[in-house]
Parts: structure tokens; sequence; C-alpha cells
């Protein structure tokens, strides 16, 4: 906190930003919470995803200067961020939990942020921040008295209030309900638009799908694929699946599914058919086709192995 309480000097003027990482891990005793991430970030929304204890927040921690890597480079238009009050200035964080003093009006919270940052005018800094979260209606109400969407653009606000190029978002959709979350969906669209760097965190697929077109996909510490989001979601989605399947006739239903060009494996079990295929798409389908070709009756079709850390690590390997 000292850093950013220190006399504000003025930071050169820069209408963009650009976070970049190199090599960058991160560990705690044993564990590897980071491993070799190397990234560029520049204006616009970009979604962080990945499973719960991928190393989301680490990483993140690491960009905002509150951590240090424990190898590799974190810097920000060329300055390293650890320990660097200069670029706290120009950067901002929202962290996952909510640390809110639920007595305080929005309009206080978000002045005392102005006051720590030193801001050379710290009521209309507050008075900005909130009309850019659109809070200006609720701002002299308790933030003890809002609803959950309503906090975290409080929070926000607090984080904007010195106006930086970067602002840094972990699970800001967390718990909110969907009218909240399209709220702040539409916040972030217009924070990037407006030329800010902007990275959220999110172990939700669909989430990061709305916001962003760019995603960094992070799995047990290490970037398992970045890039445009759809590029990515044609890789989850044409990975190979398996099914389980019970049917009138199991035995018949396997033989003919082994011609089927999209069925990679086949194992007939004594309750069940275990069938792999080489994309989701084309298998389901064919099955209801085979099926009905053949005169059997699926009773059952269920996907194996559907878990958000299978589908990343899927990634990993592919
Ligand atoms: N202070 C710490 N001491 C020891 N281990 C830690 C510490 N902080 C994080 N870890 C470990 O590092 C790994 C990555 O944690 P991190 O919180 O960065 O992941 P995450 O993707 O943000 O997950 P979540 O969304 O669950 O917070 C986890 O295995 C976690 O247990």
């Amino acid at each position: 906190m000292s850093a950013i309480s220190a006399e504000r000097t003025p930071a050169p003027t820069r209408t963009t930003s650009t976070l970049e990482l190199k090599g960058v891990s991160r560990w705690y005793g044993n564990v590897v919470a980071v491993n070799d991430v190397s990234m560029a970030l520049g204006p616009g929304v970009t979604g962080l995803l990945g499973p719960n204890g991928a190393g989301k927040t680490t990483l993140l921690h690491m960009m905002a200067g509150f951590l240090s890597p424990s190898r590799g480079t974190v810097t920000l238009d060329g300055s390293p961020t650890w320990r660097n009050p200069e670029v706290y200035r120009r950067l901002g964080l929202v962290s996952e939990r909510e640390a809110v003093h639920t007595f305080l009006t929005a309009y206080e919270f978000v002045l005392a942020s102005a006051k720590l940052h030193r801001l050379p005018d710290p009521e209309e800094a507050a008075r900005r921040a909130i009309a850019l979260v659109e809070l200006e209606g609720a701002q002299s109400r308790r933030i003890g008295t809002y609803s959950k969407g309503m906090r975290q653009r409080a929070r926000v606000a607090a984080a904007l209030v010195h106006d930086p190029q970067v602002l840094l978002l972990d699970e800001p959709f967390n718990g909110m309900d969907p009218r909240q979350r399209l709220h702040m969906m539409d916040l972030l669209h217009r924070l990037g638009a407006a030329g800010r760097t902007i990275l959220f965190s999110s172990h939700i697929l669909e989430e990061v799908e709305q916001v962003s077109g760019t995603v960094q996909v992070m799995v047990a510490g290490r970037l398992a694929a970045s890039g445009d989001f759809r590029t990515i979601r044609r890789l989850m989605t044409n990975r190979p699946h398996v099914f389980a399947i019970r049917s009138t006739d199991d035995r018949a239903l396997a033989v003919a599914l082994m011609a089927e060009p999209s069925v990679t494996g086949v194992e007939l079990g004594r309750t069940e058919l275990t069938v792999r295929a080489g994309d989701y798409g084309s298998f389901t389908r064919a099955l209801p086709k085979v099926a009905l070709a053949q005169g059997i009756r699926v009773r059952q079709l269920v996907p194996e192995d559907e878990s958000l850390e299978s589908v990343f690590s899927y990634l990993v390997e592919a």
C-alpha cells in the first residue's frame, strides 16, 4: 500500500498499454502455481479461462505487481510491474474476494480509493468512475444495501478511479444473476472499445465467449492455448469423445457403428456399449441414422468425462 500512496508524479501520456509476460513461473514451496507462461496483452478485452486451481489468480497478482514471479518477467510497456509504483498508477485490479466496507456509500468507497492514489481532484475522479459503472443513482446508499452486481460495480469503479490503461478482474461474474452479468459484460465491452487493456478470469467457457474474442487458456499452471476464441472452441468440441450407450441390441449396434467414419473405437460391455468418436457433431448425427437402419432403439446416450478439467486437459495434449 505504501507504493500506492507515494507522491504522485505525472505519468507519461499513453493512449494504449501492453502487458507482457516472458517465461513467468511462480511456485509456493513444492506447488508450481504458474509454469513458464508467456503472453502479450494489448487493448481490448481478453478472457483468462481455466478450471479452479489453474493459476489464474496467481498470474493476475503477478501482472498487477502484487506478487513477484519466481522466474521470468512481467512488464507494462517495458517496465517491470513488481514493486513499481509508476506501474500501479496505470493499472487497476479487481480481486476475487469481496472486501468492501459495507458501512460506506459507494461514493465514499471510491473516493477513498481516489485519495489513496493521491489524485489531484479526488471528488471529481470518484464521480467520473461512478458514472462509468452507472452507479450514480445509488452512490449515496451504503454498500451493505447493494446487490452483488452493484457491489461488484462499486469495486470496479474503485479500481478505475485513477483512469488506468489496464484493468485486471478476477472472476468478475462470480455469483451474479443473468441481468447483472449482462451489465458487467457491457461495461467490459465499453472499456475495451475505449482502448483499455482488459483481462478478466473465468472458469466458465460461455462467459468468456460472450465477452471476448481473444482468450488465454490456463490448465495446471501452464498456458494451454491462446488466441481467437472460435478456433479454441472448435478445438474443444472437435476433440475425441467417449459415449456410453444402451440400446435394445448393443451387439448389433456395435457392429453397425464400426463402419461409421466418425467412430474410432467400440467396446461391448455387459450392460452398455462404450463408443469413442473422433468428433462430437458427426457421431451424434450418425447414431440415430445407424440405429434406425438396424431397427434398434437407443435407450441411453451419455457422454463420458465431460468435466471442464477433461476438456481443458485435452487442449494441453492437443
Ligand atoms: N499462497 C499460496 N500458498 C500455497 N499455495 C498456493 C498459494 N496461492 C495459490 N496456491 C496454489 O497455487 C495453485 C494455483 O492457485 P490459483 O489461486 O492461482 O488458481 P486459480 O486458477 O485462480 O484458481 P481459483 O479460481 O480456484 O482461485 C493452486 O494449486 C493453489 O492451491
